[in-house]
């Protein structure tokens, strides 16, 4: 099947301008597709340039040069004989803001909710711009909410007062709540305790069966080996492998299992360990991109 996402020579560089104008590259020519129904993992060291990768993709980041192409519905019925591909990095900005609510979504490290709204809401929202209505779309908010075990009583309290794995909770119903063609989700499952974390990992399982397309960044191996038919591995930016989990990691583990801490490498398999995780902080996100619902 024909990729949904085509990304060609992305490059991304940023100057930083508090420390003498020294340029840091974080993308250096990034290629990669993903397919409907399609799960890419993109796993990498902290620092590699996994998370620009998807944020310019979204868009939130603006790439220096390179390619982001999206096939979408011609006429917005979904049918495959009338797709068109669009090349996002040169579209109005009004045009990205419409098929970021529709076509594509992001689930980054953070909840990003404006003031004074709560989690139901907020995934309401999310599935009016999928294109839900009425009952519809609050049976499809809560199912989502509740999918993903977050309490009832939390739905209409103002998300600034939850804790981190809520919040992720909710950002994961937003971002799935009548799915997209295209995820791109940002290590959405790192903030969750064990038993919310499985019943994260099974809807997003789940997103293969209705045939979306998801590009990831994870740290953790057995979730890529669980979740993933391709991983797309990122060293200083580039891309240095792109195949099946199993080659991958057969291929790559040195690489890979550096970044374990020590405690969580198992000794039996070491594929099964974390990669150390250094998440990108509130500031970055928060500088650089704009909810669904600002730019709607
Ligand atoms: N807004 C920004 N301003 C300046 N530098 C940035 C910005 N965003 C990313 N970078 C730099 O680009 C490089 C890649 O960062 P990125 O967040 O993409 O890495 P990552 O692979 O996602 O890391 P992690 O696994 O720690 O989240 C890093 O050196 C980072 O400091």
């Amino acid at each position: 099947m024909s990729a949904i996402l085509t990304v060609t020579d992305l490059v991304k560089t940023f100057t930083l301008h508090a420390v003498g104008g020294r340029t840091v590259t974080s993308l250096d020519g990034v290629s990669l597709h993903v397919a409907p129904g399609e799960h890419v993992a993109v796993a990498g060291a902290s620092g590699a340039g996994k998370s620009s990768l998807l944020r310019c993709v979204y868009r939130n980041y603006e790439p220096d040069s390179g390619s982001v192409r999206l096939r979408v519905p011609a006429n917005g019925d979904g049918s495959d004989e009338d797709e068109r591909e669009l090349e996002l990095t040169a579209l109005p900005d009004r045009t990205m803001a419409r098929l970021r609510g529709r076509e594509f979504g992001y689930v980054s490290q953070f909840l990003q909710a404006p003031p004074r709204v709560g989690p139901f809401d907020l995934v309401l929202r999310a599935a009016k711009r999928r294109g839900l209505t009425g009952e519809d779309a609050r049976a499809a908010a809560a199912h989502a909410l509740t999918r993903l075990g977050l309490d009832e009583v939390l739905w209409d309290v103002d998300c600034a007062v939850l804790s981190g794995g809520e919040r992720q909770r909710v950002n994961l119903a937003a971002g799935t709540v009548s799915p997209p063609r295209l995820l791109l989700l940002d290590e959405p499952v790192s903030a969750l305790d064990p038993a919310n974390r499985e019943k994260a990992l099974l809807l997003i399982e789940d997103l293969r069966r209705l045939e979306v397309a998801v590009l990831a960044v994870y740290h953790d191996m057995k979730i890529i080996r669980r979740l993933a038919n391709r991983v797309v591995v990122i060293q200083n930016g580039r891309v240095v492998a792109d195949d099946t989990p199993a080659t991958v990691l057969a291929q790559h583990r040195t690489e890979l299992i550096d970044h374990v801490p020590d405690g969580e490498i198992a000794s039996s398999s070491a594929t099964d360990g974390e990669i150390a995780s250094s998440s990108a902080t509130d500031g970055e996100i928060a500088s650089s991109s704009a909810t669904d619902e600002e730019i709607a």
